[in-house]
């Protein structure tokens, strides 16, 4: 394994389940992309490997820690990403042969998906976390195809949908209390992230939804999340 950079991703991605989020905005769920022993190779690999690092970020006014490790891979001459206040260096894709196969599997699954860039992420226990966003950034586009791979410990992961913002104040609280809860469940998704597993969000989802990866305090294993993204 890792010899030549390869290493064998089992065909257990064929299976995967949708969830159609309405009014263009969708999510693929493949719960064993890819196999379970490959799948802790790339895990020691990543957690070995990678030049992680733990930024400042600034929020609402504020500087503090990022609440998890990342780094950045993108191909050369894709624009600069941003996020937070804080702009990562972008290391090539070839210091990092197994990353390029894994971008390779994942899209011959999704065919006609191209991807130029990676933000990785490593949650060393349940006090990581990443909060409520949305991966809206303009260089992405109004629909951007992103697929996230897991390794590792298992988190859960949460969709919500945005607050109707053209929807006046008093309507608002109206509709609230008119909302049944077969509604309300419609407006959120929960999903346990397997070791291994693909989940791809796509068509408007990054407009119309938020997500996280909440703390789970009781959690001391680590987990390791890339997104595959196109910078346009
Ligand atoms: O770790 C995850 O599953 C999600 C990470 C994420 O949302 C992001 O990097 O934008
Ligand atoms: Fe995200």
């Amino acid at each position: 394994m890792f010899v030549d950079g390869s290493c064998e991703i089992g065909k257990g991605r064929i299976k995967s389940k949708i969830i159609e989020l309405g009014n263009g905005s969708e999510v693929e769920y493949y719960p064993r992309f890819v196999e379970c022993e490959d799948a802790w190779k790339y895990f020691e690999y990543l957690n070995n490997q990678i030049p992680w690092n733990r930024p400042t970020i600034h929020v609402f006014g504020r500087s503090c820690l990022q609440p998890r490790d990342s780094c950045y891979v993108a191909c050369e001459g894709v624009s600069k990403l941003k996020y937070s206040g804080y702009q990562p260096h972008a290391y090539p894709w070839h210091q990092f042969p197994p990353l390029v196969h894994l971008l390779r599997a994942v899209e011959d699954a999704l065919p006609g998906s191209h991807f130029n860039s990676l933000l990785l992420n490593r949650y060393n226990s349940g006090n990581d976390y990443v909060s409520w966003h949305s991966d809206d950034e303009p260089l992405y586009g109004p629909t951007p195809l992103i697929a996230s791979l897991s390794f590792g410990c298992e988190r859960h992961f949460f969709l919500k949908k945005k607050p109707n913002k053209s929807v006046s104040k008093a309507h608002s609280s109206a509709s609230k209390r008119l909302k049944t809860a077969s509604n309300a469940d419609q407006d959120q998704h929960s999903f346990l992230l397997k070791h291994g597993s693909l989940l791809v969000m796509k068509g408007y989802t990054q407009r119309d939804w938020i997500h996280s990866v909440p703390k789970r305090t009781k959690l001391d294993a680590i987990r390791i999340n890339l997104t595959f993204r196109l910078v346009l």
